[in-house]
């Protein structure tokens, strides 16, 4: 079977990654929630647990790269990573060292600035054969809003955690 990136439903795999988000939010972790698709399929979903795991490189992408590492061994190249925020810059390097090549998020994060990065780093930059932000997006922005009024300033609004109410 090709693989056929213009052929998935993204509204659907993303709508799946809201619901992991709002589990994360609800539990007290940050709202992001992440599921990698291949073949149609979802073969792994992750959330933010820098809170109840007590540990700060636990974010969604990570959480459910992890869940899936073998799986991804032979398979990333034709997976597909949604994730509810646009990922940071430790899980963009992670989500290419794993091999996934395609990425889907909602939300873009004002306060990471990855464009730039993304631009001006051939490495990753060559790497990432689809990278669409904004689907979904108002669905996320809302959890953000809700569960996170604080993580609302910084990625949407581009705050300094320090000017941050
Ligand atoms: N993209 C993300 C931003 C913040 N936390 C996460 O888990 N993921």
């Amino acid at each position: 079977m090709t693989f056929d990136f213009s052929g998935l439903d993204h509204d659907f795999f993303m709508r799946e990654a809201l619901k992991e988000a709002k589990e994360a939010g609800e539990r007290g972790d940050l709202p992001v929630g992440t599921v990698i698709v291949h073949a149609d399929k979802i073969i792994s979903r992750g959330s933010n647990r820098i809170e109840t795991a007590d540990n700060y490189i636990l974010h969604a992408e990570i959480d459910a790269m992890h869940k899936c590492a073998s799986f991804l061994k032979k398979h990333a190249r034709e997976c597909v990573l949604y994730t509810t925020v646009e990922p940071c810059i430790m899980c963009l390097a992670t989500i290419v060292m794993a091999n996934i090549r395609h990425v889907v998020f909602a939300v873009k994060d004002q306060y990471m600035n990855m464009d730039p990065f993304i631009a001006s780093n051939p490495y990753i930059k060559d790497r990432l054969y689809h990278y669409v932000g904004g689907v979904l997006k108002e669905e996320s922005e809302k959890l953000i809003q809700t569960y996170s009024p604080y993580m609302y300033q910084i990625v949407l609004l581009g705050k300094k955690p320090g000017d941050a109410p």
